[in-house]
């Protein structure tokens, strides 16, 4: 490992070669960033497993170089990762996460593309005005769209709540905490006639650095919570909806120049 690496995600540009990669795919989970480095990509070396934030560089069919990186949960860890990804060079970020769908007719196992967020996030504030648009990239976002079509996953396009609880914030009460805020009480009814999609914790938070940064991202989250109908992961079906997160993500990664 080179002098040069950086202090959470534990590598650093030296480590990447003399072809470094500006794309990663960004998954919350560890185990999803080492699915996609394991099945998806070829040449795979580790880059560091520091805090979790494991990091693998590997290539894809076309042969060109890719990141699979961890975000961790949530707005603040992934604004440390972004920004020391950014450090090393990569230019575009594809999340890949899960998601609640607060549609009657987004279903579970099925993926939404962000077009954009409602962010209510607060390290988002420490970047930008509340006011700035959480906005994802147009080109990647059809690049993902496109693959989507191509392999056809059923895929969803729009507004996505990036919120920075999965419980409160979500509108959960079935967990230790069954007491919700009157400011929470209803919101994912609001959310759902706003036309918003779906809840998670990462968009938003990820659109706004985008902007301020200037690179490119995007998002696909596999639906594995149908909020219109229960509180409750439905484990059955989260391979499913994570494994057509994946295949999209990973196929406009190979088609966006
Ligand atoms: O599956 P990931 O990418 O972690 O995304 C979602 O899952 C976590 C909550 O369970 C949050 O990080 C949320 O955004
Ligand atoms: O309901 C869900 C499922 C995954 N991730 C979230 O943030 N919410």
């Amino acid at each position: 490992m080179t002098s040069n690496r950086l202090y959470h995600i534990g590598f650093g540009q030296d480590d990447l070669g003399s072809q470094p990669p500006s794309i990663a795919l960004l998954s919350g989970d560890p185990e999803r960033a080492r699915l996609i480095a394991e099945s998806y990509l070829q040449d795979v070396r580790l880059l560091s497993e520091n805090r979790g934030l494991n990091s693998y560089l590997g290539y894809l069919p076309n042969n060109r170089p890719i990141l699979s990186a961890t975000s961790g949960m949530g707005a603040p860890s992934l604004s440390i990762v972004v920004n020391e990804l950014v450090q090393v060079g990569i230019r575009q970020i594809i999340r890949i996460g899960t998601c609640g769908s607060i549609q009657p007719y987004i279903t579970v196992g099925s993926v939404v593309i962000s077009s954009a967020a409602l962010c209510r996030q607060g390290a988002a504030n420490d970047i930008a005005p509340v006011e700035y648009p959480a906005a994802a990239d147009p080109f990647l976002t059809v690049a993902l769209v496109n693959a989507a079509r191509k392999l056809e996953i059923s895929h969803y396009v729009g507004i996505t709540a990036s919120v920075d609880t999965f419980y409160e914030g979500q509108e959960r009460t079935d967990s230790a905490n069954p007491y919700l805020m009157r400011s929470l009480d209803g919101i994912t009814e609001e959310y759902r006639r706003l036309n918003v999609l779906n809840y998670e914790m990462e968009c938003g938070t990820l659109f706004k650095i985008a902007g301020v940064y200037q690179f490119a991202a995007a998002a696909v989250c596999g639906v594995v919570a149908q909020r219109t109908k229960s509180e409750n992961v439905i484990l059955e079906q989260k391979d499913t909806a994570v494994k057509n997160a994946i295949a999209v993500a990973v196929h406009a990664a190979e088609t966006f120049v």
